[in-house]
C-alpha cells in the first residue's frame, strides 16, 4: 500500500497500478484487503506539524548532559539517547539519522523492521528514516542517501527538562557523487513533556540552485488488524494500489491532522495542529510483499513531494510534533 496525500490539489484522484501493496484507509477497505479496520477511541496517536520560517534551531552546550547519554547502539554503531523527567526516551542512531525509537511512559510507539541491518552501510528500516534528497525511486538512489550517511553531533541542550540533540549532515564525495551539490542538512530532535518533536532544516551551500524532495518516513506501531489512519479526508490522493477500483477520497481540503487508532496505543485525547512545510503526508504498508512482518506497524509519513528548490545561501525548514494523546 502506499498513498500520497497532498492539500488543494482538486478533487480527482490518480490511481497509479505499478505497485502491489495495498490501501488501507478506515473501514471502506475493508472487502478490498481482507482484514478488519477499526477505529479505538481509546487508542489514538496524533501526528501534528508546525510551520517555521526560522532558520536558527537556538541549541548550544556540550554533547554530554543529564538527559542526553551516547552509547554503542546495535552493530556497535552510536546511538544517542535522550530521557525527560516525564518519562518520555528516544534513541538515535547517527548512522542515517534516523530515530529508532521513542517511548511514552515505558511504551514504545515507534517500529524498526525485523529485517533491519545496523552495518553503518544500509539504511536501518524503521523508526523514522530520513528520505533526501529524494523521495522514492528516480535519478538517484530510492529514499536518497541521507538515510545510509553518518551524520554528526553538533549541539545538545537541555533546558526545562526538554533534552535536545542536533545532528548535521553535509556534502561529502559520496553524495557528490550521485547528487552533486553542496549542502548542509542539519536536524534537531527533542522531548518536550511527552512529545518527539523534530526539526530539519536544508541549507544551500553551493553557489548553484538545487531541487529536492523530502520525508520522514515514520514507521508506527501498530497492529494492522486494528488500525485506522484519520485526517486524509478532502486530500488529493495518488493511490499507488493497483487493487483498489475507486478514488479514495473526492473533495477539497488541506491537510491537518493525522491521527492513528490502533491497538497498541492505549491513548486519548485530541492535540491541536498548525498547518505545516511537511505539506504532504504518504501513508505505507508493504502488505503481502512483507508477509512475515506487516502487520506490525503503519508507516504515516510527513512529506514534501513537490520539489522544493533553494538558491544560493538560502534554506527550508520543517518541523514535526508527535504526540502521544494519554488515557
Ligand atoms: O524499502 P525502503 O526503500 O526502505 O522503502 C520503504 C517503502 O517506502 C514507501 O514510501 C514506498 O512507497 C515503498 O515503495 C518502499 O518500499
Amino acid at each position: 500500500m502506499a498513498l500520497l496525500c497532498k492539500p488543494g490539489f482538486g478533487a480527482t484522484t490518480t490511481l497509479n497500478k505499478e505497485f502491489v501493496p495495498r490501501v488501507c484507509v478506515g473501514s471502506r477497505h475493508q472487502s478490498v484487503v481482507g482484514f478488519r479496520l477499526r477505529p479505538f477511541s481509546n487508542a489514538r496517536l496524533c501526528v501534528r506539524a508546525t510551520q517555521s520560517t526560522s532558520v536558527s534551531t537556538g541549541i548550544s552546550g556540550q554533547f554530554a548532559i543529564a538527559g542526553i547519554n551516547v552509547d554503542a547502539g546495535e552493530g556497535g554503531l552510536p546511538v544517542v539517547k535522550l530521557h525527560n523527567k516525564q518519562k518520555s526516551e528516544c534513541q538515535i542512531y547517527l548512522h542515517g539519522g534516523v530515530i529508532t525509537s521513542w517511548k511514552s511512559k515505558g511504551k514504545e510507539l515507534l517500529h524498526v523492521r525485523p529485517d533491519a541491518v545496523f552495518d553503518g552501510v544500509k539504511p536501518i528500516s524503521g523508526g523514522v528514516p530520513h528520505c533526501f534528497p529524494q523521495f522514492g525511486p528516480g535519478a538517484i538512489q530510492q529514499h536518497g542517501f541521507a538515510r545510509n550517511c553518518s551524520w554528526e553531533v553538533v549541539a545538545t541542550s537541555n533546558e526545562d527538562d526538554t533534552p535536545c540533540v542536533t545532528l548535521r549532515l553535509v556534502d561529502n564525495e559520496y553524495s557528490r557523487a550521485m547528487w552533486n551539490f553542496k549542502f548542509v542538512v542539519k536536524y534537531s530532535v527533542w522531548l518536550q513533556g511527552d512529545n518527539l518533536c523534530t526539526e530539519m532544516i536544508v541549507k544551500n551551500v553551493d553557489e548553484k540552485p538545487f531541487s529536492f524532495t523530502t520525508a520522514l518516513h515514520t514507521y508506527f506501531k501498530a497492529d494492522i488488524k486494528g488500525v485506522t489512519v484519520t485526517g486524509l479526508n478532502g486530500l488529493k490522493c495518488f493511490d499507488k494500489d493497483p487493487v483498489t477500483k475507486e478514488p479514495v477520497q473526492s473533495s477539497e481540503d488541506s491537510l491537518s491532522e493525522l491521527a492513528i487508532y490502533s491497538w497498541v496505543f492505549h491513548l486519548s485525547e485530541v492535540v491541536p495542529f498548525v498547518a505545516c512545510r511537511w505539506s504532504d503526508a504518504v501513508l505505507w504498508n508493504p502488505y503481502m510483499t512483507m508477509k512475515l512482518y506487516y502487520k506490525d506497524f503503519v508507516c504515516v509519513e510527513n512529506a514534501k513531494l513537490d520539489p522544493v528548490t533553494l538558491q544560493p545561501r538560502d534554506s527550508w525548514t520543517a518541523k514535526l510534533t508527535i504526540s502521544p494523546l494519554s488515557e
